[in-house]
């Protein structure tokens, strides 16, 4: 039985994966052309290659149908409920960096933190009879986060791309995305709450707790953890 290993499937997450395992004597690469998505790994025996969109890789970690995966920890977060229990962090890569955060639009100049925000959001409600709408697809780490800062006067509106735009199209009053250079944000008139990020990602090597680990699989990832210096 081979070792899977999932690996993000296109642009640079993919590119800056390859690059990581290969400076450690893993070589992967795809089998075939750009648009195959068949991979091989070469340097260590047992190793089969899986790519997925880095939004599948914590399903497919939860699901225990890859051993090792790489993604960002914004979507694993997200996307595996009590995550402790069902993968282990085994390396931070250093690329992927992002952070998921909170912003507003830049005309609301008296929100510039948190606190603002929840005393907005009172106003809100008490002048438009419903609560203010946060865009985003982070439904999971939005909710935690405010839960854990006491704020309940707000409504999340599902956003699975272009989260920027909800606001100039007035179908939500602020956004949770993920930010890296900002210009998406500068670029449609919003600004990040001050408090700091709900959560600063990068891209992460994972391990599946209830993936199959047959003594063969084991064996391959003792040799792997090795090669990678874990
Ligand atoms: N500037 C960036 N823009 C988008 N994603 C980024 C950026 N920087 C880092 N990332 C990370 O890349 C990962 C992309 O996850 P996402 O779910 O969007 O990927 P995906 O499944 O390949 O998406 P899709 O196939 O829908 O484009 C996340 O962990 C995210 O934090
Ligand atoms: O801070 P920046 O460097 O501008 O990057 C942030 C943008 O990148 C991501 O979008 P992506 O391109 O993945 O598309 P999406 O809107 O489909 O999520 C994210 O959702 C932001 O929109």
């Amino acid at each position: 039985m081979p070792l899977k290993l999932g690996v993000p499937s296109k642009g640079r997450l993919m590119e800056k994966t390859f690059d990581w395992f290969g400076a450690r004597g893993l070589r992967l690469r795809r089998a075939g052309s750009d648009r195959d998505y068949a991979a091989v790994a070469e340097g260590l025996g047992g190793v089969e290659v899986v790519l997925l969109s880095a939004g599948e890789i914590p399903l497919e970690l939860a699901a225990g149908r890859i051993h090792l995966g790489v993604t960002g920890t914004d979507v694993l977060r997200e996307k595996v409920a009590n995550w402790p229990a069902q993968v282990e962090e085994l390396a931070p890569l250093g690329f992927g960096h992002a952070d998921l955060i909170i912003a507003v639009p830049n005309h609301w100049v008296d929100v510039e933190t948190l606190d603002d925000l929840d005393a907005a959001a009172a106003a809100f409600r008490r002048d438009h009879g419903f609560r203010l709408r946060i865009a985003t697809k982070y439904h999971r780490l939005v909710r935690e986060y405010m839960q854990a800062h006491d704020i309940a006067d707000y409504q999340l509106v599902d956003s699975q791309g272009a989260t920027e735009g909800t606001v100039k199209n007035e179908t939500a009053e602020a956004i949770a995305d993920i930010t890296s250079t900002g210009e998406t944000l500068r670029a449609n008139g919003l600004k990040i709450l001050g408090d700091g990020p709900i959560l600063a990602s990068q891209a992460t090597l994972f391990r599946a707790r209830g993936a199959e680990w047959s003594d063969d699989v084991q064996d391959t990832y003792a040799r792997l953890r090795q090669m990678l210096a874990l």
